[in-house]
């Protein structure tokens, strides 16, 4: 239960302003993150870190000399943005390059990999690496697919070591692969976390019983047992993970492991303790040599109550590099000379926002867009609870509040585009950027890219047409799916964008005007989003609890019915279009 919050949209900034303000000598703000607070080594390797917030220590009490050179901090339990990622990712960089790191889930791939894009054009070579550590995800033969969990640190601390070596990109990226390679890491849960604002948790697990394998955002494991005692967990983590070995080891004794017992949010040192007493016996039993062993919170689920246990089967060179000594605010080894700290001035982009010139009918269309804005957000104000409600039923409760900061801030975005005299196409494509930044998660990334497609082919010159608008559509589906890979029936936004698009491009090669197609196609969306309450999940977030998702609409194709929906009111208003 959150106890301590004020406006819950708010939470994760506020969180972020209050951390910095605690530990400005290790970080300072930056747009989308944080970033270290000691000058920069010219042609290191920044090594940055991400994900969603709630995860505290990960990610940005991981950020100091040692550590990550930066941290990109999401709302609670969502991706950040791509523009967060490349903000932090120029305030940190110092010549070498770009790593950024963070956990297998698809929002986080999608932002970070389109960063990466960006950042490289940009002339800042750059690359991503998805952690893969948690065993219950996936079996082994599809490592590929295992979620990041407390592995994470193994990943980022090796990698981040090697850059503070003097590694170049390329080098620094394999020793963060070898890393993953050796890292493997079970969690349990004994009851759900509730976030802020939330009335009830996420999820629950049954009194007296524990999930196993539970995700670090309630995602479901791969057993549920009873409550077992601290040594009956401690063999039950130990005995899970010696029979999930790296491929290249096959016999443990004599082998060397850093090992991680971590706190998930509510449970105390002491019973951690408690547990790694017998974790330390059975590895010994075992042959395997424990090298600087960490018992804390290092990355937690808010206020889930677990723990995890991660082993990293060193070699020398990732020994060094674990053992390598680091100071962050929450991380700290060793002993090093500690770096001046930065300069006051970090270059910040100031540069007045221009926007290209538009012809008359296109700034007239601005101001429709912008009103369509405007009832889409009104929509998902009302409806944001809900939204939230329907996700927490099989995904991680977030798509509400996601849907209204990415609304929010596109409408703002789009009122300053008006103001500057934009046209239809920039000032739509500047609202879907202002999306997609704001509410990051897998949906923010869709909502931009589809928002951004409609812009492109609207652009600033001509009255928008229905069949400009209609291509658009067809233009954003493309992407979606090309992007986000799900397909028809997989229970996610696309299940409703389908047959919208071509409900749109059927009534638009009709000769039906704008609206009367758009109306129609909506009413088509409006279906297709409650039809799939009948589906079972194939992808994404929802995909491991399949069966408890049956009955329940999917949150992101209910969101895009009711946006369909009233635009369609938007552009039944104005006569002719
Ligand atoms: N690969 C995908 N392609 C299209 N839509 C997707 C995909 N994965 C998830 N979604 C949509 O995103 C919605 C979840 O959005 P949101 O909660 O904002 O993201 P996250 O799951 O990253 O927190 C789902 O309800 C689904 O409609
Ligand atoms: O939840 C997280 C990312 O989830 P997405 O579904 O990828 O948005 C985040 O907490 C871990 O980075």
């Amino acid at each position: 239960m959150t106890r301590l919050f004020n406006d819950p949209a708010e939470f994760a900034d506020e969180v972020l302003d209050g951390f910095v303000a605690a530990h400005r000598r290790w970080v300072r703000r930056v747009q989308g993150g944080v970033v270290r607070n000691t000058a920069k080594t010219p042609g290191q390797v920044a090594v940055l870190v991400g994900g969603g917030s709630g995860h505290y220590p990960a990610f940005t009490g991981l950020v100091g000399q040692g550590l990550a050179h930066g941290a990109v901090s999401g709302n609670i339990f969502a991706s950040p943005s791509a523009q967060q990622a490349c903000s932090v990712a120029k305030a940190a960089e110092s010549g070498g390059g770009v790593l950024l790191l963070f956990g297998n889930y698809a929002g986080d791939v999608l932002h970070f990999g389109h960063a990466a894009e960006i950042l490289t054009q940009q002339g800042i070579p750059t690359r991503t690496f998805a952690v893969t550590d948690d065993v219950s995800s996936a079996p082994a033969d599809q490592a590929a697919k295992r979620r990041g969990v407390a592995g994470d640190l193994t990943v980022f601390k090796a990698a981040a070591a090697a850059a503070e070596a003097g590694l170049g990109l390329d080098e620094v990226y394999r020793v963060a692969e070898r890393a993953n390679d050796r890292t493997r890491s079970l969690g349990v849960a004994f009851s759900g976390c509730t976030l802020p604002g939330a009335d009830a948790p996420l999820f629950t697990v049954p009194e007296g019983r524990m999930a196993v394998g539970m995700g670090i955002h309630g995602e479901p494991g791969i057993d549920e047992a009873d409550v077992p005692s601290a040594d009956g967990l401690a063999e039950l983590f130990v005995s899970t993970l010696l029979a999930d070995l790296p491929a290249d080891l096959t016999d443990v004794r004599g082998q060397r492991a850093g090992v991680i017992l971590n706190g998930l949010g509510t449970v105390k040192h002491e019973e951690l303790f408690v547990v790694y007493r017998r974790v330390a016996q059975l590895l010994a039993e075992a042959g395997v040599e424990v090298v600087d062993p960490e018992v804390g919170e290092f990355v937690t689920s808010f206020d889930l109550a677990g723990a995890s246990l991660t082993l990293f089967w060193l070699d020398e060179e990732l020994e060094r590099y674990w053992t390598a000594p680091a100071d962050a605010p929450a991380f700290r080894k060793g002993s090093l000379t500690p770096a001046p700290p930065a300069p006051e001035d970090l270059a910040v982009d100031s540069a007045e926002q221009t926007v290209p010139e538009a012809s008359e009918e296109s700034r007239e269309a601005a101001g429709v867009v912008l009103t369509a804005l405007e009832a889409v957000r009104k929509v998902i104000d009302g409806n944001a609870d809900e939204l939230g409600r329907i996700d927490a039923v099989a995904g991680d409760g977030d798509h509400g509040i996601g849907m209204q900061r990415g609304a929010v801030a596109a409408v703002d975005a789009a009122r300053e585009a008006l103001r500057l005299g934009a046209g239809a196409g920039t000032l739509l494509a500047l609202a879907g950027d202002a999306w997609a930044d704001k509410a990051g998660g897998t949906s923010g990334a869709l909502w931009g890219l589809l928002l951004r497609s409609i812009a492109n082919t609207l652009g600033d010159k001509g009255k928008p047409t229905a069949a400009t608008v209609s291509q658009g559509v067809a233009a954003g589906l493309e992407s979606v799916l090309k992007v986000g890979g799900a397909k028809v029936g997989d229970k996610t936004m696309v299940d409703v964008l389908v047959p919208f698009a071509e409900a749109l491009a059927a009534g638009v090669g009709e000769s039906r005007g704008l609206a009367e197609a758009w109306g129609h196609a909506a009413e088509q969306a409006d279906a297709a989003a409650k039809a799939t309450a009948d589906l079972v999940p194939r992808i994404g977030r929802a995909r491991p609890l399949a069966e408890k998702s049956v009955g329940t609409p999917d949150a992101g194709a209910v969101s895009l019915a009711l946006i369909a929906g009233v635009v369609h009111g938007v552009l039944a208003d104005r006569k002719g279009v």
